[in-house]
């Protein structure tokens, strides 16, 4: 079942010129988690409200399960948990309110609502704020509050514009964790913006790379991976205090005390393991090209 049947999206905001979106066109099969990658400005949250009919394209059509999206108004809303990059819609509410009214306006009878907020509040590890104003939240509780928000009711698909924004370390680690146990229990369907290439690799299926409203390429990792010769990243790490040894003709970088990165060209890593000195060596790890570096090979 497709999830998202987006074709020929066109949209340029009053008094620009150039477009924001520029005839995009694809699909999102149910259960997927795909990710929108791009620079600043290259279209990425424009693209994502019109997919929940936040913003009217100039034209093009947006199918939800084989249903154009305008023609209900309530039809997004009821099937789409949608979290939006920054949003004061919901300061007059405490945390609490926020989630059980949502998961009540998505069809939960109100003991079931007050259950799935409690259940939420303690997936995102915001209990302790429960009872305070949606404004008076750090930014980071805020942003976990927003994701509980959109998630209330488990809609079958969720649209996440940077969820990691505002957060520290464990709870980045935390988000990613959820969304992937989100998907793989309950097949949920994640549609998600982020610059944090790095995290966002172990839970995307596949990517878009947005570019000037366009997308440049559309893929799974591996699949992008393949269509450019990038570099494989050889680390290698040398017993404490020995002489690293290198084969000669590579540039090495030093990246720790023992510790030598060589990026190289796929075909090169045959030769130069022949060639290296493994009497001091404790310690090698190739990695192809991450998703970071496909990104910054697209957008650059
Ligand atoms: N309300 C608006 N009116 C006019 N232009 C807009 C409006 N909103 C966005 N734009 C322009 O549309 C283009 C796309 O913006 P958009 O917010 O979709 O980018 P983005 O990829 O989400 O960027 P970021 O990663 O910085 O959030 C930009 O050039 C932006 O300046």
């Amino acid at each position: 079942m497709i999830a998202y049947n987006i074709q020929n999206l066109r949209k340029t905001y009053r008094r620009q010129t150039r477009p924001a979106t520029d005839d995009i066109t694809f699909q999102i099969p149910q259960g997927e988690i795909f990710g929108l990658l791009g620079d600043n400005g290259a279209g990425k949250t424009t693209l994502v409200r019109q997919m929940v009919n936040l913003l009217q394209p100039d034209s093009g059509r947006i199918m939800l399960f084989g249903k154009d999206i305008r023609e209900e108004p309530d039809y997004v809303s009821g099937l789409v948990g949608y979290m939006p990059q920054s949003g004061a819609a919901l300061n007059r509410l405490t945390v609490g309110e926020a989630v059980y009214f949502t998961a009540h306006l998505r069809g939960l009878s109100r003991s079931a609502a007050r259950a799935e907020r409690d259940r939420l509040l303690e997936v995102w590890r915001i209990e302790q704020v429960k009872d305070k104003w949606s404004g008076q939240l750090s930014g980071g509780q805020r942003r976990l509050m927003q994701l509980a928000v959109a998630m209330a009711g488990s809609p079958p698909v969720l649209v996440v514009d940077e969820p990691t924004n505002d957060l520290d370390p464990v709870n980045k680690k935390h988000v990613w964790d959820v969304l992937r146990e989100w998907n793989t229990s309950y097949g949920t369907t994640v549609v998600l913006i982020t610059h944090d290439a790095v995290e966002a690799e172990k839970a995307i299926q596949r990517v878009a790379i947005v570019r000037d409203g366009r997308f440049i390429a559309l893929g799974t990792p591996a699949e992008l991976r393949a269509g450019i010769a990038l570099q494989v990243h050889v680390e290698l790490t040398f017993a404490p205090g020995a002489q690293a040894e290198l084969p000669a003709g590579f540039e090495p970088r030093q990246v720790a005390a023992d510790t030598w990165s060589i990026s190289i060209d796929q075909g090169e890593v045959p030769p130069f393991m022949a060639k290296l000195d493994y009497t001091d060596v404790v310690d090698i790890r190739l990695q192809s090209a991450t998703l970071e570096d496909l990104y910054l090979h697209y957008v650059s």
